[in-house]
């Protein structure tokens, strides 16, 4: 395991007290929890999506490292409330309340709940790429054979 400290920004003082800072549940977690930081219960109609803040500002500042905010498995799963936009990806850069789309994909109402755990976030490292153009590449085992190429389609 490796470890980093990150700059974080508490933005509603109900975080710490109220609603708990995030943390990772276990020492093998590789998520942490973020949570509901809403004034009020919401519920979410099926196929409905709401932006819900965190309360919380995170500046990763580095280059080499992003965040990826993913879909909680018992609430996708089990209550079809998953991540409007899929998977949420924080750059390096930025500064702002951390957001968590969220979308119930099911077919009843949810009600998120103040301070639930609606999703969780991982850091991950990055890699920025230069490009080197060139007119042909060195043959692969694959060569441009995609979907499906190597068995059933
Ligand atoms: O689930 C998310 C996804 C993104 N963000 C924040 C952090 C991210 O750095 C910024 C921009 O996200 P992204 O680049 O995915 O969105 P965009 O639509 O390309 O917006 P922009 O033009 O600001 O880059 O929004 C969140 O708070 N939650
Ligand atoms: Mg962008």
């Amino acid at each position: 395991m490796s470890k980093k400290t990150l700059q974080v920004r508490v933005l509603d003082d109900r975080i710490g007290t109220t609603i708990p800072f995030p943390e990772y549940a276990t020492d093998g977690s590789a998520g942490l929890d973020l949570r509901a930081c809403l004034e009020a219960p919401l519920t979410l109609e099926p196929g409905q999506t709401a932006l819900i803040p965190t309360g919380l500002a995170l500046h990763i500042g580095d280059p080499g490292l992003a965040a990826m905010i993913l879909p909680r498995s018992g609430l996708g799963h089990k209550h079809g409330i998953v991540l409007g936009n899929l998977v949420g990806l924080i750059d390096s850069d930025y500064q702002g309340e951390l957001m968590v789309s969220c979308w119930n994909r099911g077919n009843t109402s949810f009600t998120v709940t103040v301070g639930e755990r609606i999703a969780q976030m991982v850091l991950v490292p990055v890699v920025q790429a230069d490009f080197e153009l060139v007119s042909d590449f060195q043959t692969s085992a694959r060569g441009a054979g995609g979907f499906g190429s190597t068995g059933r389609h």
